[in-house]
């Protein structure tokens, strides 16, 4: 039987190392958002992400504004940012979005999360895309579940003790 040559690189790689693709973050993916946030873990039960965005045509939905997936990416990015602050590994589960205003392209804006709650293995985030006085354009909710070591293996994800 053959087998994907990538493959053996693949399992060897750290998980971060193979999140370098990840369309939201990742330096690796040319095509990516390439989005570097600031943790603030001052309260460790209580952790913020903040991350400065401008946009550019690519990402267009309605003329001159982000589509509305690129603003659900963009939340989801900065609420997942949330888990490793609080020293754990989570999927997206749920996550339900309000958008109030049209997002602008080549705009500076702002986006920022915070953990709200925790239940057991639910994780409860929160986020927004503001423009840089405040003002709130999308607003998310998130639902993120803490995967355990049994999860990661069936998703792929272990991180080999090598
Ligand atoms: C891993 C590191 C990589 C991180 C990269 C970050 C990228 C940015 C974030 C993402 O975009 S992640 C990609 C999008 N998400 C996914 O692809 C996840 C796909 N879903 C799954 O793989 C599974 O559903 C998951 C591992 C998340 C959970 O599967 P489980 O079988 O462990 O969950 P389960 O069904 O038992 O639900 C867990 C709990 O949530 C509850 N729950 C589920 N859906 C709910 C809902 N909608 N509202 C409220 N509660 C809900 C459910 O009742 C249960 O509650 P209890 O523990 O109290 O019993």
């Amino acid at each position: 039987m053959k087998t994907d040559p990538t493959l053996n690189e693949t399992l060897h790689k750290t998980l971060d190392e193979r999140a370098s693709h990840c369309f939201g973050c990742g330096a690796a993916n040319q095509q990516g958002l390439h989005l570097a946030f600031v943790i603030d873990a001052t309260h460790p039960d209580a952790p913020r992400a903040t991350a400065h965005v401008q946009l550019t045509q690519r990402h267009e939905g309605p003329p001159g504004y982000i589509h509305g997936g690129i603003v659900a990416t963009l939340l989801d990015e900065a609420m997942s940012k949330l888990n490793r602050p609080l020293k754990v590994l989570a999927m997206t589960r749920h996550m339900e979005i309000d958008y109030l205003r049209p997002a602008p392209l080549h705009q500076p804006l702002l986006l920022i999360s915070r953990h709200l709650r925790r239940e057991g293995r639910k994780l409860f985030h929160h986020a927004e895309l503001q423009y840089p006085d405040g003002s709130v354009l999308a607003r998310g909710k998130g639902l993120f579940i803490i995967i355990d070591e049994r999860l990661l293996a069936r998703a792929g994800l272990t991180q080999p003790q090598i």
